[in-house]
């Protein structure tokens, strides 16, 4: 699925008025049509107080279409105009004066005036600002703002969550609804993926609006959801006259002494996706507990006991994952550097790995075209520098990218990976997974898919997706808090057999379970 940004939108709004020979007012009746459906169905005309709160622009006006849906349909509301500004829009004055003649009557908010009191148990409908936003509210919509935030009533927020900009970091927190649920239009927005902005809209859903298909066909996003859908495309299919061969050799660099499970689980996750042969390449510490713990993996060891000194081997990998458990002394980075010299296979680096790249900034003209690097934000801020939101870290992740020709992760709840000025936002995953061990899960497994032949990009985003998919998979019977590296592991083979689950089709009314 694509991320518009508003300019796209507001192209896509004149598309579709154009083709489908509508008004842009018809358009926001679609739009009010749309959102009152939605309450509507939930609410069943139950009494509870609804509070609009819309602003002058075409936020505003869908809050007011929605008013007059509401009234119509018997519901118990109070309209109020947040005015803050006299440019009042076209279709919010058309539906200012079809709410006047159903006889209902805003209050006017302006600056200084007070605000009337909000029960706990009564609804919010925010229709303030939408993705119009271009600066930062008046100080007096901020506190109306905050005055909604903390009436505990359940906030629903229009397209957006006010005071949210579509595009650039948001200045005042204090300036932002905090919204339950926000019925956004047509496509999701990026701010909803995001960490600082993500945290102002809670739970999310998609109106179909009609907006012009071709338009949105044709339109080219700098960035993309990535769900089922789009992953399913990437999948490498298991062939019947197939060997170990076929599926490629993946070798897990890495491990120190204390840290041999790093390359336990990177090893275990490659395996587990499909790779036809794994080895470990570890200190000598390593060589027990990685044949013990894992009979499918073979083992190769450094000539030290205690950290990889020297990486030295006479096989030839399909591709190598490199950095978990690995440390940063200076003889690991100067077997990082001879290593990288003689490297000719694709290249997954993470962890230690990564911070060795930040220490010895050289290294990184080391680095075959494609190499897949995965930072969690510590090791990112490393690398890149640090950034002063979200947006800049965007921008400074692509141009690092671009710089070194490299696929970068960005690890999180939605976790980005950014490459050829794109950006791939993840779908899957859960809190539970911020567990020792998860990020050396998801090392294995983008190698493992390297292995088998997926390109770099498409093992990436694909391995991204999976891993997230069997954290959630697992977590049904874990729990958040008991959801291990291990657990998501144990669940890669579901995540694959969910790829090719129909969704289920909601039952039909009236219909009894046989
Ligand atoms: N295809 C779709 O998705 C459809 C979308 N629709 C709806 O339209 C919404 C976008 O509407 P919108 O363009 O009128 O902008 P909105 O957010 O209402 O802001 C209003 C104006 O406020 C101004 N302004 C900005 N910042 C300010 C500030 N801090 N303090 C004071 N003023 C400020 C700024 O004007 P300016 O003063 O800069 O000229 C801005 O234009 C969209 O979110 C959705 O709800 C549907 O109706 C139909 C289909
Ligand atoms: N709140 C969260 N929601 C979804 N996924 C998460 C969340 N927190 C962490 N993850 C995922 O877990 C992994 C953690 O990686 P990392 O921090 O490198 O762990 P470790 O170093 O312990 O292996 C990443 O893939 C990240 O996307
Ligand atoms: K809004």
């Amino acid at each position: 699925m694509k991320f518009f940004n508003a300019g796209q939108i507001y192209a896509a709004d004149k598309s579709t008025i154009e083709k489908q020979g509508i008004s842009s007012n018809e358009l926001m009746e679609r739009a009010a049509v749309q959102i009152f459906n939605w309450l509507h169905l939930r609410m069943q005309g139950a009494q509870v107080k609804i509070h609009l709160f819309c602003g002058i622009g075409n936020n505003g006006g869908d809050g007011m279409a929605l008013a007059r849906h509401l009234k119509e349909h018997g519901y118990n509301i109070e309209v109020n105009v947040v005015n803050y500004s006299d440019k009042r829009s076209k279709d919010f004055l058309i539906n200012l004066d079809r709410l006047k003649d159903l006889k209902i009557w805003p209050n006017f908010l302006e600056r200084d005036c007070g605000f009337a009191e909000i029960g706990r148990d009564d609804i919010i409908v925010d229709a303030i600002f939408g993705i119009g936003l271009n600066r930062n509210p008046d100080p007096w919509v901020a506190k109306l703002i905050q005055h909604l935030n903390h009436s505990g009533a359940f906030i629903l927020a229009v397209d957006v969550p006010s005071g949210v900009f579509m595009d650039k970091a948001i200045e005042d927190t204090n300036a932002v609804i905090r919204a339950n649920h926000v019925l956004s239009f047509q496509a999701p927005k990026l701010i909803f993926f995001l960490p600082e902005t993500g945290v102002f809209s809670n739970q999310w859903e998609v109106l179909d609006i009609g907006l012009d298909p071709e338009y949105l066909a044709a339109t080219e996003t700098e960035y993309d959801l990535m769900g089922k859908n789009e992953v399913l495309p990437m999948y490498v299919p298991r062939e019947k006259f197939s060997h170990k061969g076929t599926y490629g050799h993946s070798m897990i660099i890495g491990g120190s002494y204390g840290k041999i499970g790093a390359v336990a689980l990177a090893a275990r996750a490659a395996l587990t996706v499909g790779s036809g042969l794994v080895t470990a390449y570890v200190p000598r510490c390593g060589y027990v507990p990685i044949q013990t713990l894992l009979p499918e993996v073979m083992v190769i060891t450094d000539k030290d006991e205690d950290c990889i000194k020297s990486i030295e081997f006479d096989i030839r990998p399909t591709v190598v994952g490199l950095g978990v458990g690995l440390g940063t002394s200076p003889e690991t980075a100067e077997a990082l550097s001879g290593f990288l010299d003689g490297i000719e296979s694709p290249l997954v680096i993470d962890a230690d790995g990564l911070n060795l790249l930040s220490k010895h900034k050289e290294l990184l003209k080391k680095l075959p075209p494609k190499t897949i690097l995965t930072p969690h934000p510590k090791e990112l801020e490393r690398l890149v520098g640090s950034w002063k939101d979200d947006f800049e870290k965007l921008k400074k992740t692509k141009a690092f990218s671009k710089k070194h020709d490299v696929i970068i992760v960005i690890k999180g709840a939605h976790s980005i990976t950014v490459y050829g000025g794109h950006g791939y936002v993840n779908t899957t995953g859960n809190p539970g997974m911020a567990t020792a061990g998860s990020g050396d899960t998801l090392t294995g497994i983008i190698t493992g898919l390297v292995a088998q032949g997926y390109a770099p990009l498409d093992a990436t985003i694909f391995g991204v997706y999976l891993h997230g998919r069997a954290g959630d998979i697992a977590l049904e019977q874990t729990g958040y808090q008991a959801l291990t590296a291990s657990k998501i592991i144990d669940a890669i083979g579901m995540a694959f057999i969910d790829l090719f689950k129909m969704p289920e089709v909601p039952e039909q009314e009236g219909q009894e379970e046989s």
